[in-house]
C-alpha cells in the first residue's frame, strides 16, 4: 500500500507556513486563512482527521468518532461533511493517490482537498485554494479516468483485483461498492408492519424518499440520512437499521416457530432479531459470540425488539464446553461468519486498505474451524447455513466446497427454492444466495444452506454420542450474564482489527 508521502522536494526557502505545512511560493496566491472561511476550516479538518485514519491503527469509523469526540465544538452538519469527505477518500485512496503525486505540499492536505472537491463541489473549493493548489485541481479533474490503470481507476489494491479476475462483470461490481450505500431498515413484525411505518416515514421523519425494498417484505430503502435513532419508531424497536441482504439471509434460514435455533457468530444481534421475529418469539434462540461488548451491545436492541425467546451467550471460542453441549440439537443453526468484509466496502471503504493476503488467509482458516464446530450442533434433518459478506471465492465457494468434501454427513440445499416465495421478484442462478450491489442493490453477501443427512451412518455415530442435556438455557448451563464489560477484550480487538467482524446494522 502506498504510504503518505509529501509533494514536490523543490520548495522555495521563503514563503508563509500553510497550514497543511507546505510553503507558498513568494507572490503566489493564498489559500483563504483556515480560521475565517468556513470551506478552508473544512478542509483543515478533513486533513487532520485523515491524519489519524491512515495511520490504519483501527477501523476508520472508530477513529474518526474518536476525532469528532476530540472536536467537541463541530456541528451535526460539519461532522457530515467532514465524514462525507473522509469516507470519499478512503473509496478513492489509491486514485487520489496517483494524481497527488503531481501537487505540492502536504499529501494529506491534497488528498482533503479531492474529497472536498468531490462532495462540495470543485467550484465550492477552488476559491479557498492558492494559486498552485487550484491550478493543479482543475489539472486533476481534467485527468481521462478510462485511461487510468484499472487498480488506479478502481482503487483497489493489487491482490484485491486479481482475487476478483474471475468474478463476472467485476468492474461493475467494484464501480458500486465505490459508491456510499443507501440507508435500509428493517420492520420489526412483532411491533409493527412495513405500510404504516412507510406511511409514517413519509409523512414526517424521512419524507425526501423512502421506499420498500424490492426483495425483503420488511425492509424500507432511505435516501439521505434521516435522524432515525430519536425517532419514536426506533426507541420502541420497530424498526432497525439493516442492510436488506442481511434480512434476506434471515429470511433464508427460515427458523420455524418452536424450533431451536443458534445464531453461532451473533454479534451486536442483527440477523438474531429477525430470526427471533419470524419464531414469533416461541422455541430458543442461542446469539452465541466471543465478543463480550458485542453482545451487550445486542442487549438493549433485543430488550426493544420484543421478544423473549433469545439467549445471548459468550463463548470462549467455537469449541468451548456450552457449544458442544449443543451437539446435534439444533433445527437451524447460522454461521454469520467473521470475514474480510469486502462486500460491505460501500460503508466500510477502509477494510480495503486495512485487509492483506494473509488476514484473508487467517480469517479463512477461523472460518473453517467455527463451520466445523457448527455443524456438530446441528440434528440430523436440521440445516446449517454458512454466510458471509465476502466477495471473495476462498471465503465463500472455497469454503463450501471444502466443507462437503470433509463432512459428507451434510448436502447442499439450493439457496434460490428455498427463497422462492419468501423474497418476491429475487432471481439467483443458485446454489448460492450470492448478492452484490451493482445487481441487487445490497451489499454484497454470499450464502449456502446445508443439511444434515439423516443416513445410517448418521444414526450410528449419534448413537455412539453421549447422553446430552436438553437445550434449555439453563440446564445447559449457558444462560450467561452479558453485561457492558469495562474494557474490550484483547480477543476482541484483535478479531475487529482483522475485518468486518459484526457491526449493529448488518
Ligand atoms: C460478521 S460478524 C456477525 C454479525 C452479526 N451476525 C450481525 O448480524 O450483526 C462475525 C462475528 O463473529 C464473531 N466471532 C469471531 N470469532 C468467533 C468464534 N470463534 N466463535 C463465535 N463467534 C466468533 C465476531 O465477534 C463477530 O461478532
Amino acid at each position: 500500500m502506498t504510504s503518505e508521502r509529501s509533494g514536490s522536494s523543490s520548495r522555495p526557502a521563503q514563503g508563509a507556513r500553510r497550514p497543511g505545512g507546505q510553503q507558498a511560493r513568494p507572490g503566489a496566491r493564498r489559500p483563504a486563512p483556515a480560521g475565517a472561511n468556513p470551506v478552508a476550516q473544512r478542509i483543515e479538518q478533513v486533513r487532520s482527521a485523515l491524519g489519524e485514519i491512515l495511520q490504519w491503527s483501527g477501523p476508520a469509523d472508530q477513529v474518526l468518532s474518536r476525532w469528532f469526540r476530540d472536536h467537541p465544538k463541530l456541528g451535526g452538519r460539519d461532522r457530515g461533511t467532514v465524514a462525507e469527505a473522509v469516507y470519499d477518500v478512503l473509496r478513492h485512496l489509491r486514485r487520489y493517490r496517483h494524481v497527488a503525486e503531481g501537487g505540492r505540499g502536504a499529501a494529506t492536505r491534497r488528498l482533503a482537498i479531492l474529497g472536498l472537491a468531490s462532495t462540495l463541489g470543485r467550484e465550492g473549493i477552488l476559491p479557498v485554494l492558492d494559486a498552485d493548489e487550484a491550478d493543479w485541481l482543475r489539472r486533476v479533474s481534467a485527468i481521462d479516468q478510462a485511461a487510468l490503470p484499472r487498480e488506479i481507476r478502481l482503487s483497489i489494491p493489487d491482490w484485491l483485483s486479481e482475487a476478483l479476475a474471475i468474478e463476472p462483470d467485476s468492474d461493475s461490481l467494484l464501480a458500486a461498492l465505490n459508491r456510499a450505500a443507501p440507508l435500509d431498515i428493517r420492520v420489526n413484525p412483532m411491533k409493527a408492519d412495513r405500510e404504516t411505518i412507510l406511511a409514517e416515514l413519509r409523512a414526517g421523519v424521512a419524507s425526501e424518499m423512502a421506499e420498500p425494498t424490492p426483495y425483503s417484505p420488511f425492509g424500507i430503502r432511505l435516501q439521505g440520512r434521516p435522524a432515525l435513532t430519536r425517532w419514536g419508531r426506533f426507541e420502541d424497536g420497530s424498526i432497525e437499521v439493516q442492510d436488506e441482504g442481511s434480512q434476506l439471509l434471515a429470511l433464508l434460514v427460515a427458523p420455524r416457530r418452536g424450533e431451536m435455533v443458534i445464531d453461532f457468530c451473533a454479534g451486536a444481534g442483527g440477523k438474531t432479531l429477525l430470526l427471533g421475529a419470524l419464531m414469533r418469539s416461541t422455541g430458543r434462540l442461542y446469539a452465541l459470540d466471543v465478543s463480550h461488548t458485542r453482545l451487550a451491545r445486542f442487549k438493549p436492541r433485543l430488550a426493544r425488539s420484543g421478544l423473549s425467546n433469545v439467549v445471548p451467550v459468550v463463548i470462549a471460542n467455537e469449541n468451548d464446553a456450552r457449544v458442544k453441549r449443543l451437539a446435534r440439537k439444533a433445527h437451524r443453526v447460522l454461521v454469520d461468519a467473521p470475514c474480510s468484509g469486502t462486500g460491505t466496502l460501500r460503508r466500510n471503504p477502509d477494510l480495503k486498505w486495512r485487509q492483506n493476503p494473509e488476514s484473508v488467509s487467517d480469517l479463512c482458516a477461523l472460518q473453517r474451524s467455527i463451520l466445523a464446530s457448527a455443524a456438530r450442533c446441528v440434528a440430523p434433518g436440521g440445516r446449517l447455513v454458512y454466510a458471509t459478506c465476502s466477495i471473495l471465492r476462498v471465503e465463500n465457494e472455497g469454503q463450501v466446497e471444502a466443507f462437503l468434501a470433509a463432512h459428507p454427513e451434510f448436502e447442499l440445499l439450493p439457496a434460490p427454492e428455498l427463497l422462492a416465495d419468501r423474497a418476491g421478484a429475487l432471481s439467483l442462478p443458485g446454489p448460492y444466495l450470492k448478492l452484490r450491489p451493482d445487481v441487487h442493490g445490497t451489499d454484497g453477501f454470499f450464502a449456502a444452506v446445508f443439511q444434515r443427512r439423516h443416513g445410517p451412518a448418521v444414526a450410528q455415530v449419534a448413537a455412539a454420542e453421549a447422553e446430552l442435556p436438553e437445550p434449555d438455557a439453563q440446564a445447559a448451563g449457558l444462560d450467561d450474564e452479558v453485561e457492558a464489560p469495562d474494557e474490550e477484550p484483547a480477543r476482541d480487538e484483535a478479531a475487529g482489527s482483522a475485518g468486518n467482524l459484526g457491526e449493529g446494522d448488518r
